[in-house]
Parts: C-alpha cells; structure tokens; sequence
C-alpha cells in the first residue's frame, strides 16, 4: 500500500470515477453521432433536399446530448462518505483488514457510481482517515472530518471495536449512520448507547454462543477464559458468562492480560485447567501460543477455542519478543478451534454489482495482490457489502425522507433513524453471502466452526447463531483426532473412579450370626447363672460377679458386629454415631468381663498367695468396687476423648496404578475408606491399649500366681485363670492381627472378627460351662475332689471343713497357724 492512505488523505477516485463516466458516455455519444453523420451523407448524397432537415436534426441531437454530457458530473450531487480504517504499515495486521475492506468499499462507490440505478442523482465520495487502530488517532481523524467541510452524510468504518466502541457512541450524539466492517463486539449492540451503528459481521456473542453449545455437547462443565483487556474480547467473555451463569457450566478460572499473557497462563495450568476459551488479537496469538508451548498446555488433554480472524498462517511471522519457533508454535497450536466469520458468499448467482462472490475474488485478487480463497480472513467483500448497504438505505431512506440527501446536516436524527430503518429492511446477495441485519444492528449470518489441522484452519461446522444450532459437516469423533476420538476430559486428564472399600454382606451377616449364637449362648448363661443363684456351686462362684463378666462378654459380641457395619450399609450420619457407640461399647465390655475375672484372681492372689497368715475376708462388694474402678478409668479416657477430640468420619483414598484399560478410558481408581477416627486417634487408642495392657499384664500375673490354687470354696479359680491366659493370648493376636496390612479390609475383619469371636466364646464357655456341669452333678463334685490347696511349690494340708456357701457371699478360705478355715467372704461362719 502506498502512502496516499496515510491520515487525513482525501481519497480522489470519485474524480477517475467522474472521468471514467464521462469517457464511457462520451464514446456512446460520439459513435452515435459519427452513425449520424454517415447516415446524414447517404441520405444527402441521395436527396440533397434532405441537407436541411439532417442538419437541423444534427444540430437538435447535439445540442440535446451536449447538455446531457454537461449533466453527467454536474448534475449529481456528491455524498461525501467518512472512512475510518486502519492502515498503518506498523500495524500489519489492521493494515491487513483495514485495506483490505478499503479494496472492497472503492470498487463498490466505483459499481454504484458507474450506474444509473441507484443514487442516481448523487456521486458517492469517499474520504478515508487511518485510525492507525488506536483510539486518540481515531477520534482525532472521527473530529477533523466532523468540523471540516463537507459535511459527511455517513462513517465506513471504523474496524476494530476497542475504537469502534467509542467512535460509535460519539457518532451517536452527532447523528451520523455508521457502517463497520468488521467490529465485532457484543456491546454495540446496545440500541441505547450505539442507536446509529450497523455492522456488517454478527456480533462475536455469536462466539460465545458457538463455544458455549460446544461445552453442551461434548459434557464439559468446567471451562477457563482467557483474554485480552479490550473490546471485543472483553464483551465476548462476559458474553460467555451470562451464558454459563443460567447452566450447569462453570468458569473455573478466568484471567485476563494486556501485554503479556504468561503470568496469566501459568495461573489458569495451576488451577489445571482443561478447556480453554480465549479471545485476543492477532498481535497477541504468537505469545500466547508461545506460552501454550513453554507451559505444556496443548496436545490430547487440552482445548483451545480462539476467535476465528487471525490472518492464515499467522504462526510464521517473526515478532520481537517471542521467543517460540514456527515449529513449535504450529506443534501448539494443532487442534484449536476457531469460531470465524464466513467473509466470502458461497452462492453462484450474481450479486449486488453484477458478480458472483468468486468473480469477486477473482477480480479483486489482482488489486489486493494475492489470491483470495474462500476462507481468506480479509475484509474485501465486508467492505465492497458496506458501501452498497450504506448506498441502499440512503437511497430507499430519502424516499421515505421527501428530501435530498444534501439536507442532511450533523444532528438530523430523524435522517439517522430513517436510514437505520432502512438498513434494518435490506435484504440483498452481497460479495461476502446474503446481508441482512438484526434490530440491534448486527449483520444476521451464520458463524464458521473451524479446526486448525496442520496448519489448516478447516471448517469443521456451521454455528446458526438464530436457532442456537451446530451443524457439523464430519463426524464429532474426527475433532478428536489428537484424543482418540474421544473429547478431552474438562478438569483432570482422567476420570476418578472411587471404589468404596467395605465388608461385604455376606461376611457381616456370617459374622452377625455368629456372634447371635454367642449371645444366645450368652444369654443362656446369664439366666442360668441367675436363676440357680441360689445353688451351692454357683453361689461359691460369686454370680454377681459372674452376672458382670457375662453381661461384658454380650457386650464384646455386639461391638464385635458394629465394628462391621461400614458407609456402604448406613448413611454417613447413622455411621457416626455407631462408630462412636463403639468406641465406647469394645472398651467397657472389656472392662466388665475381663475385670470380673480380674478380681476373682485378685481374690484367690489375696487370699492364698499375699495373705498365708492372716484371715481376710473380700466381700464380693469389693470385688465390684475395683471393676467400677476400672470403669471410671475408662471414663476418665472416653469422656475427654468424647469432648476434646471426638470420632469423625473420615475419608482416606488410595490410588490403584492405572492398567493399559484406564489409560486409555482416561480413568484412574483409587480406594475409598471411609474410616471413624478423631484427630488424634493413635494417642487416644494407645492410651486405652496401655491401660488395658496393664490390667491384663497384671490379671496374668494374678492368674500364673495362683496357678495351683485348689480351693473348693473358689471353686472356678481354675477356669477363670485359664480364660485369663486365653483373654491374654487373644489380646494380642488380636492386636497383632488388627495391624496386620492384607490390603483388603474384609481379610483383616473377617481374620479379627473371626479370632475374636472365638476368643469371647471360649473365654464364656470356659467359665460358665463347668458351673453348668457342675450343678448338674448335683452340687458335689468339686466338694468330692477337694484334696488341699497347693501354694507355689508346696502342697498345703486338707481343707478341714466343707465348704457352705452363705449368702451367695463366695467363702474365703485363710491359712492360720497351717490350719485352712473355710468361711464366707463377709466373715460369716458358712452353714
Ligand atoms: N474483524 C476483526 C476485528 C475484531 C474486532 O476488533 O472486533
């Protein structure tokens, strides 16, 4: 391009355009009278009379031609039309457009002018100012046109909507119709603030439109932005969120930048995100498809929809500051979405000025200097469209007027909205596809979905921005050709897949029933226990102390099942509050059978072993003063652990390493344990394990103490040490076992279970079965095989007296002056 474009150039081609009238008018005229003329001789030579007559028609025919040929120029009025376009060498990529549409918008004034059948009476003149696509240039050129004469009867441009925005709503309090090219920023479509621009390109909400169905169909519902601080990009993305804010979509990261977009890229991949909407100029792809490549945002996890008016090939130019290769801009750049305007009809028919859109190009490829394909991002026939849009509505608008366009003066808003009207009513087969605008003054069309393949933008799809439509001309799969044909997952690279870990059924309901069985049998001994209370054998056992360990060891069933029951059978809360009523239930059933037998040793260990010389007598009120000792011990644990730290669900997940099959369906599976724990579990737990330990520890010692105690007076003694050592041993298998790692949690509970429902059963068969036998062998057998009491090494002397129970107090038995004497825990004399 030369410099005649360079600001405030008055552009003369309405004078070549004058010439070219006037010369083709001139030749008609003069071959018609050089027809004349020959004419005239024939007929003279033939009939001289004739001279006269031919003479004068001569002379009439010139004299009415010569005033016609006056008329030709002088007789149109010419409109002086305002061109505001982008043209600065500096700015390739506006000079791009904006030239471009200038190429358009002169051969569209030299088409109108050239004919007779529109604005007749009028020569169209453009007068062109380069914005050199920055606001304070724009206004400067938008004023100097507005206070230097003539007065412009409308503005062809401006180009791009970070001036358009302003242009426009300034030219709205002037009064003036104005006709963009190419801006195409969803606000000035707002009537109110712009009520006199129209553009020849759909608004890009049409953008937001297409991108936001776009997540529709293909499930992403967590989308980021990304753009650049100006209009239209700025328009576009709120565009987007209105759309997203009535959906299930979501923008889970939105940035924005002016000059550099890296910073703000580095936040959108911290937040890992997957689908990407973006919109900036073309100054801007090369940084930020740089940044996509240093950042590792491209290939099968990513998507990049981009607006659609980059010049083609833009990843091979050079700019200052980028420092990606081609290569590696075209390797990040592979994929991408577009959502582009349609520049080039694609009808076959002639259209306004004669052509069909290919001749079109064909013709203007010679001015612009390259071959103009179909996809070709140039402004041409956008601008040839809007000089014909604008001579239309003029021309249908001073009808509708009843006066001449040069009554038009900077103000006339009746003029402006007449022309508006008419321009809302046109409806003709432009160079760039059928024009027609929407009430808001937006060109109605259909949007472009292309995909860049290889350095190819392709069209992938039609958007209808009126209907909410996509028609896509291939199938789906083959835009995920870099995917395996599926589309990119929207927020992680894989699927997480949560497999919940619980006890099955099966195995609960295994467990249930066996430890029902042991309650039964529980049950059983507790009601036997209770109803021959009375029974001499029985009484000598102490039953209330038996009555404790049995309800203890019911107890240690029931926990032994909760410890079952897990979030795939109950709801979160039911769990809770199971989880707690456990870590309450194992603990004090412990302490009531376990403690029941404790002080029965602690009894025996008192009376033979620490007590040789002395009587002593132990009431069995003793007995339950140390269990509620042991009780209040756990108290002192549990109430604290309830208050301080209490038992909450908690969630712990495990990843399982992904097959060739997850890889592929990108899925990944983890392990989901929803455990009951507090915060600090291990301390509390540790806490009631060494406090056990130490009852057992020390029950064990009473027990192996009192190993060779015969007595017939504490006639279970034998029984309650060995279901001491087996508490003992099952305490720790159990303990060993609850840790042992076998991955699976059914394993370890069916083993823990399992162990210790065995361990409680032989603990509650150890003691109340040889009571059972021994009351129904009628009371005497322990009496019968009384020998003496062996005390360490040495066998002490025979009982002298039998023993009777007395009050269902057992009856203490005391080494005196080596004499054993039988008697009842309270002292009193047995009967
Ligand atoms: N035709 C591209 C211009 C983009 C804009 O500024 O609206």
């Amino acid at each position: 391009m030369d410099e005649s474009y360079s600001s405030n150039t008055l552009i003369t081609d309405d004078a070549i355009v004058r010439d070219r009238n006037v010369f083709i008018l001139l030749s008609r005229e003069l071959i018609f009278t050089s027809e004349v003329i020959l004419g005239a001789r024939i007929l003279l030579e033939k009939n001289p009379k004739m001279l006269m007559i031919v003479l004068s028609w001569i002379l009439l025919f010139l004299a009415g031609h010569a005033g016609n040929l006056c008329t030709v120029s002088a007789s149109r009025t010419p409109l002086h039309i305002a061109g505001l376009l982008p043209l600065s060498e500096k700015d390739g990529w506006s000079r791009f457009f904006g030239y471009s549409a200038l190429v358009g918008a002169n051969q569209a004034i030299v088409d109108i002018n050239n004919r007779s059948d529109i604005l007749p009476n009028y020569t169209l003149v453009l007068n062109v100012s380069d914005t050199e696509g920055n606001l304070p240039a724009a206004l400067n050129r938008l004023y100097e046109f507005l206070y230097e004469p003539p007065v412009k009867v409308a503005i062809f441009g401006s180009l791009l909507s970070s001036l358009t925005e302003v242009v426009a709503e300034v030219i709205g309090k002037w009064s003036i119709v104005e006709m963009s090219p190419g801006a195409t920023t969803p606000v000035l479509s707002n009537r109110d603030k712009y009520p006199h621009i129209y553009r020849m390109l759909t608004s890009a909400a049409g953008f937001s439109g297409a991108e936001f169905r776009m997540c529709g169909m293909f499930g992403w519902n967590k989308i980021a932005t990304l753009h650049e601080t100006t209009e239209p990009h700025v328009g576009v993305i709120n565009e987007l969120q209105r759309l997203v804010s009535t959906s299930n979509v979501s923008i889970i990261a939105a940035e924005s930048f002016y000059k550099d977009p890296y910073e703000a890229m580095e936040r959108l991949k911290s937040k890992d995100v997957r689908i990407i909407v973006a919109s900036f100029y073309e100054r801007m792809v090369r940084k930020v498809f740089c940044s996509i490549f240093k950042l590792n945002m491209y290939g099968p996890n990513y998507v990049w929809m981009i607006p659609g008016y980059y010049s083609n090939g833009w990843w091979m130019v050079e700019e200052e500051g980028v420092s990606c290769t081609v290569e590696e801009l075209k390797q990040a750049s592979e994929g991408y979405l577009t959502i582009a305007y349609s520049k080039y009809g694609r009808g076959e028919e002639p259209g306004v000025g004669g052509r069909t859109p290919a001749e079109f190009r064909h013709e203007m490829a010679d001015v612009v200097g390259y071959e103009i394909t179909i996809t070709d991002r140039g402004s041409v026939a956008a601008g040839y469209d809007c000089i014909w849009a604008l001579a239309m509505g003029l021309e249908s608008a001073e009808a509708r007027l009843g006066r001449g366009l040069d009554s038009y003066r900077y103000g006339d808003d009746e003029f402006a909205r007449t022309v508006g009207r008419a321009f809302q009513d046109l409806s003709f087969p432009g160079m760039s596809g059928p024009v027609q605008f929407s009430e808001g003054g937006d060109r109605s069309g259909d949007l472009l979905i292309e995909q860049n393949i290889d350095g190819v933008e392709n069209i992938v799809g039609i958007y209808n921005n009126i209907e909410d439509e996509i028609t896509w001309n291939r199938p789906t799969e083959e835009l995920w050709y870099y995917s395996d044909g599926k589309p990119p997952f929207d927020s992680d690279i894989t699927k997480t897949i949560e497999l919940l870990q619980s006890i099955p059924i099966s195995v609960l309901a295994t467990v249930s029933v066996l430890a029902a069985l042991g309650m039964v049998l529980g049950v059983m001994f507790l009601v036997f226990n209770i109803w021959k209370r009375n029974n001499r054998q029985i009484k000598m056992s102490s039953p209330k102390v038996n009555n404790i360990i049995a309800t203890g060891i019911l107890l240690a069933y029931l926990g032994v099942v909760l410890l079952g029951i897990d979030r795939s059978m109950v709801e979160e809360t039911s769990l809770l509050t199971i989880c707690r009523v456990r870590s309450w239930i194992i603990p004090i059933s412990f302490t009531l059978a376990f403690g029941g037998m404790f002080t029965k040793m602690w009894r025996v260990y008192s009376i033979v072993i620490a007590n040789k010389t002395k009587r002593k007598v132990i009431k069995d009120y003793y007995l339950f003063g140390i269990i509620a000792v042991l009780l209040l011990a756990d108290l002192a644990i549990l109430i604290p652990w309830q208050i301080i730290d209490p038992i909450q669900i908690k969630e712990n997940r495990v990843p399982i390493p992904q097959t060739e099959d997850d890889l592929t369906r990108h899925e990944k599976r983890e392990k989901l344990y929803v455990n009951c724990t507090s915060n600090n579990n291990t301390i509390w737990t540790l806490v009631i394990i060494i406090y056990k330990a130490f009852v057992v520890v020390f029950g064990a010692f009473l027990a192996w103490s009192t190993r060779n105690v015969k007595v017939s007076g504490l006639n279970d003694s034998y029984y309650v040490g060995l279901s001491i050592y087996n508490t003992v041993i099952c305490c720790m298998v159990a303990v060993s076992l609850s840790f042992l790692n076998t991955s699976s949690i059914v394993v370890t509970f069916a083993l823990v279970s399992g162990f210790l429902l065995l361990c409680i059963t032989i603990s509650l068969c150890m003691l109340f079965f040889p009571k059972v036998i021994a009351v129904y062998r009628k009371n005497e057998v322990a009496d019968e095989n009384f020998t003496g009491i062996r005390v360490g090494t040495t066998m002490v002397p025979t009982m002298a007296h039998k023993p009777r129970a007395l009050g269902g107090d057992m009856p203490t038995t005391s080494a005196h002056n080596g004499e054993f004497k039988t008697a009842t825990t309270d002292g009193s004399n047995p009967k």
